[in-house]
Order: structure tokens, then sequence, then C-alpha cells
């Protein structure tokens, strides 16, 4: 299926809504690193993040040590960032 692309405008107004994300360097994906008090609180966070994962059929890509959590959201439909990588970051924040 193919997905709509962000244009670079809307692109831009995400990063900016968004400060603690930051554009990969190829420009095709948003990265944060999460940094919880411990395994159960990332993986807690995990959790919550899969449930709503699979209910967008969105979903992350993701490395998690103990309790930092690595994410990368991209859409591979899109070849780059798409409303659904905006929605899936702004979801996170709200399951912190
Ligand atoms: C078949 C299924 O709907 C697709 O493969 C979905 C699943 N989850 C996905 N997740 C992400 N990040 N990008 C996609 O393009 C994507 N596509």
């Amino acid at each position: 299926m193919t997905v709509a692309r962000l244009t670079d405008s809307e692109r831009d107004a995400l990063l900016a809504e968004l400060p603690e994300w930051q554009l990969r360097e190829d420009g095709l994906a948003i990265v944060r690193t999460f940094r919880f008090a411990d395994f159960s609180e990332a993986w807690g966070f995990m959790n919550r993040v899969a449930l709503y994962a699979e209910k967008a059929d969105h979903h992350p890509e993701w490395f998690n040590v103990y309790n930092r959590v690595e994410v990368t959201l991209t859409t591979h439909d899109a070849d780059g960032l798409s409303a659904r990588d905006a929605a899936m970051a702004r979801a996170m924040e709200t399951f912190l």
C-alpha cells in the first residue's frame, strides 16, 4: 500500500512541534531515545506503544537495553515520513 509522504513544510512543522525528536541524517525518519527509571518502566512504555502499533497497523523500529529505548519512526510504504509517524510520535509522548 502506498502512503503519502509528508511535505518538507509538514516535516518541519512536526519537528518544531516535537523538540525531543530529531530528523535522521537521511531525512527519511525521526528518532528519539527514551530513558526510564528501570527496565520495568521501559517495558511498560513499550507495551503501550505495541498496543497502539497493532491498532494503527504502524510499527516502530526500536532497540531496548535495560532502561533505554531507542526509537526510529518511518513509513516503509512511503519510503519516508508520513502522517502515521507523526501520529505515533505524538502518541508516544502521551505514553510516558
Ligand atoms: C501489511 C501492513 O499493513 C503493512 O506492512 C504496514 C505494517 N506496519 C508498518 N509500519 C511501518 N512503520 N511502516 C509501514 O509501512 C507499515 N506497513
